[in-house]
């Protein structure tokens, strides 16, 4: 069983939605901060007072490029991950061109995850590119996670957060894609059962979870690990 402190390093906090305000950012920075969370993410405008908030924690300053639909081009991407490394983010998530690997342009998408890769590793930085799975078949799945096996991401993540959440036939194929140093990460924690699934996504094989609800997911940890603690010591009925 995960001690508390471990569970909560499983957590990408992610607060991405376009309306999201100033003081939303910054609390939930905060919580990132004290809950010692793996990541915290925002859009890139945020990303300055995210690095000065979280200045001399241990976590992660995550900034998500080409956010939601990663049809961005590629000097603007370039241009998104240079700034986002100038202003302090730490962990840079990245969308694939979709459209481009359906088109079997897989040179540019090859391309982009190699720039993000790079650049992360020149900067210090952790690299994660989505590949949003609800828009692609098996093979596709197959082929974007073994780009970034091949150019040593940390991590592939299955989905933005906006489209399709992933399903288990996801998850197996990207799995047994996965190699080298490059790990699972998991878009979205559905509403009910949530402490559940993420134990139950954690046994899968997923290495880092993204959702918003990682503080309150983290109190449900705790009080499930207090709870079996407390059982422990009561004796076993006859
Ligand atoms: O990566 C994070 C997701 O975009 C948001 O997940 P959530 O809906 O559980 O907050």
């Amino acid at each position: 069983m995960l001690s508390v402190s471990e569970y909560a390093k499983k957590f990408d906090m992610a607060v991405l939605a376009q309306d999201t305000t100033e003081s939303v950012i910054r609390t939930g920075c905060e919580r990132a901060r004290d809950y010692r969370v793996a990541a915290y993410y925002t859009t890139p405008t945020w990303t300055p007072l995210v690095a000065e908030v979280l200045r001399g924690s241990d976590v992660h300053v995550g900034v998500a490029l080409a956010f939601p639909y990663g049809t961005q081009t590629t000097r603007t991407k370039e241009a998104e991950i240079h700034e986002a490394l100038e202003v302090g983010g730490t962990a840079l998530d990245m969308v694939i061109n979709i459209g481009a690997l359906k088109s079997g342009d897989l040179a540019l998408v090859e391309r982009e995850i190699a720039m993000l890769a790079d650049r992360a590793r020149d900067g210090g930085a952790l690299s994660k590119v989505i590949i949003e799975v609800g828009f692609l078949t098996d093979e596709e799945i197959r082929t974007a996670t073994r780009m970034g096996v091949d150019h040593g991401v940390d991590h592939v993540k299955t989905a933005t957060g906006s489209a399709v959440l992933p399903d288990v036939r996801h998850l197996e194929v990207m799995t047994s894609a996965l190699g080298g140093r490059t790990r699972l990460k998991l878009s979205g924690v559905p509403r009910t059962f949530a402490l559940a699934a993420t134990l139950w996504m954690l046994d899968m094989g997923v290495d880092l979870i993204g959702t918003r609800s990682a503080p309150d997911l983290v109190d449900q940890y705790r009080a499930h690990v207090e709870k079996s603690q407390a059982a422990e010591k009561i004796p076993a009925r006859v």
